[in-house]
């Protein structure tokens, strides 16, 4: 569902993303690790069409990311890091304004809005001004927002990231949840996360894929050390 081949993305002179390549299946649930700086980022804003890459190639759902990207974008829900919402706009606004975007029809739109304020629990901040949310609410809004078009993947980078311990919970849940739906590539740093809703994981490191595989198999090649101790291992990293 997700091919990246040989992507390679400078800064300038700063190599980000160096000759990647992996594939998440269709069905999947990818966990997309990697210390501060390794090029998770990078590569999942090449993906959702957000930046371009120095060479190299990535599909989604068989169309080019690069010559075909509104027809990709039709296809992923993608929530970035940080999440551009617009701060003078009601949730409800927000996501009207977002679904007449992706194409959603009147009656669609409506329904599909119930139908994720209701699943990313934004119930009771539906008419509050986004400004005005918290870091969690926000998060959930741009959870809500990739969720609109009910698209097959879905890129979701760090989404429980700044969340207080209730929060986290409840997205892992909806994380494990969307996982029977959608095939997924979700950057965290908490690794628990990825040992409870991920199938499979991919460790990138100093902009190079050092790991890829289903948990059981980069556990069984790691001799059946957990995934922190894989993870400290192979980068050298103790804070995650
Ligand atoms: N616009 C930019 N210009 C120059 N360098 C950049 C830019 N964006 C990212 N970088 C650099 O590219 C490298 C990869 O950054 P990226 O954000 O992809 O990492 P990441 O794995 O997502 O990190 P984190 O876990 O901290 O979010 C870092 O060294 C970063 O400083």
């Amino acid at each position: 569902m997700i091919v990246v081949e040989h992507l390679t993305k400078y800064y300038g002179e700063y190599p980000a993303v160096r000759d990647v390549t992996f594939e998440v299946p269709k069905g999947r649930v990818v966990g997309f690790l990697g210390p501060n700086g390794a090029g998770k980022s990078t590569t999942m804003r090449i993906l959702a069409g957000f930046l371009t890459a120095t060479s190299g190639r990535a599909s989604i759902a068989g169309k080019d990311v690069f010559s075909d990207p509104i027809a990709v974008r039709r296809n992923i829900g993608y929530m970035p890091e940080s999440c551009p919402l617009y701060p003078e706009l009601r949730v409800e606004e927000y996501l009207k304004f977002r679904a007449g975007l992706k194409g959603l029809g009147w009656g669609a739109r409506r329904k599909r809005i119930d139908y994720v304020v209701e699943r990313c629990w934004l119930k009771d901040v539906r008419r509050q001004l986004i400004g005005t949310l918290s870091k969690g609410y926000r998060q959930r809004v741009g959870l809500a927002d990739s969720l609109l078009a009910d698209p097959p993947v879905l890129i979701l980078d760090e989404p429980t990231a700044g969340l207080d311990p209730t929060q986290i919970r409840e997205t892992r849940k909806l994380i494990r949840e969307l996982g029977r739906e959608h095939t997924m590539l979700l950057s965290t740093h908490i690794l628990s996360e990825v040992e409870m809703a991920c199938d499979s994981v991919i460790i990138i490191y100093q902009g190079q894929v050092i790991e890829d595989g289903t948990l059981e198999a980069v556990r069984h090649k790691h001799k059946n050390q957990n995934l922190e101790e894989i993870f400290v291992r192979l980068t050298g990293q103790e804070g995650i």
